[in-house]
């Protein structure tokens, strides 16, 4: 998500190049293209949503491209379509694989051309806007089934961004949930709540096929039904009850999750033991140094190299295990040893 923030940054700046979101339904698609247009010289211009699946496809047309007087039975004014309100601004295409071809063809000449015509209009008019647009489907695949032109998805895939689903970044849930309680409370003007260890424990287990939305709806649902001030387990709905906790990893309130001390009190006693305070002085900070490279390559031996475990085991964020991997040189080390 690191990655993804720089991105956002790097093609806001860039105003020229055609982006392409991808991810799962509810991972944040639109939000990603509302914050590119936020932070792009567009920013004060609109930005313009079109989800196209959710638009009849003999519609789509004339509600993207709009229509001239007379263009069909009861278009009796002229009517401009969402792309002159995007004019200037950002036109953010949603679903873009939902597309009928000749949608398709129409779309690729507003990116080559930079123009487009209304329905029924035989004159073309330029158009100055920045195209995002975003899908959940295989396009590659539309491509190789002729259900999406080649030429276009080339042209829209210049930079494509792929935002990741929520069980594949799980050690975001807890930062997601306390920024939703924060946002519901604050709108309800209650007191802030808080999930116990058990009940985030199945939220991070649990499987998210509707991604960020269906855990901001959770946290939505809880603050107006749930008055107290900690979410236990047995508070949440139902489908969380049976969420299946890895055995090593299950813990409940009363026995509590092995902390990264104690699972490396073996390594404390083994610097302890080496200290000889009869020599002198001790070097503080080489030996602090040199228990948290222990406690690190430990880690990552008991988790088979796997670094979202062991940043869990040591009760670190992972891109603070990762910097101090990097800072030490000590990459690779656990194998070694
Ligand atoms: N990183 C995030 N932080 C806070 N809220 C988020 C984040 N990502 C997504 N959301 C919230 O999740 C909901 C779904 O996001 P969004 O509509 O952008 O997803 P989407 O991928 O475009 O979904 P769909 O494909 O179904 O249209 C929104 O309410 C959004 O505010």
């Amino acid at each position: 998500m690191r990655n993804l923030f720089e991105l956002i940054t790097k093609i806001a700046e860039d105003d020229y190049s055609t982006v392409l979101i991808r991810g799962e339904s509810g991972t944040g698609k639109e939000m990603v293209a509302k914050a590119i247009h936020a932070q792009s010289k567009r920013k004060d211009r609109n930005f313009v949503p079109v989800n196209c699946a959710a638009i009849p496809d003999d519609l789509l047309e004339s509600e993207l491209f709009g229509y001239t007087k007379g263009a069909f039975t009861g278009a009796n004014t002229n009517k401009p379509g969402r792309i002159q309100y995007a004019d200037q601004g950002t036109l953010f295409l949603d679903e873009i694989g939902d597309m009928k071809a000749s949608l398709q063809a129409k779309l690729l000449r507003v990116l080559q051309e930079k123009e487009f015509e209304p329905v029924g209009a035989f004159k073309a008019i330029p158009i100055d806007t920045r195209i995002l647009a975003a899908t959940h489907c295989d396009l590659e695949q539309l491509v190789s089934e002729g259900k999406f032109r080649e030429d276009l998805y080339y042209r829209l895939s210049v930079i494509p961004v792929n935002i990741p689903s929520l069980k594949d970044r799980t050690e975001d849930i807890p930062l997601l949930v306390n920024s939703f309680i924060e946002t519901y409370t604050l709108k309800r003007g209650r007191e802030k709540f808080t999930f116990s260890r058990e009940a985030i424990e199945s939220l991070i287990y649990y499987e998210w096929r509707g991604n960020v939305r269906e855990l901001e709806n959770l946290v939505q649902h809880m603050s107006i039904l749930f008055s107290g001030k900690e979410v236990n387990l047995t508070d949440l709905p139902e489908k969380f009850h049976s969420v299946k906790i890895p055995e090593q990893k299950a813990c409940t309130s009363e026995s509590p999750a092995p902390s990264a001390a104690a699972e490396n009190q073996d390594s404390e006693k083994t610097i302890l033991t080496q200290l000889d305070w009869e020599e002198g002085q001790v070097n503080f900070k080489e030996l602090i140094n040199d228990f948290e490279t222990q406690l690190i390559v430990q880690a990552m031996k008991k988790t088979d190299g796997n670094k979202k475990e062991a940043a869990r085991l040591l009760n670190l964020k992972r891109t603070t295990l990762l910097e101090k991997i990097k800072k030490k040189k000590i990459n690779g080390l656990w194998e070694e040893n």
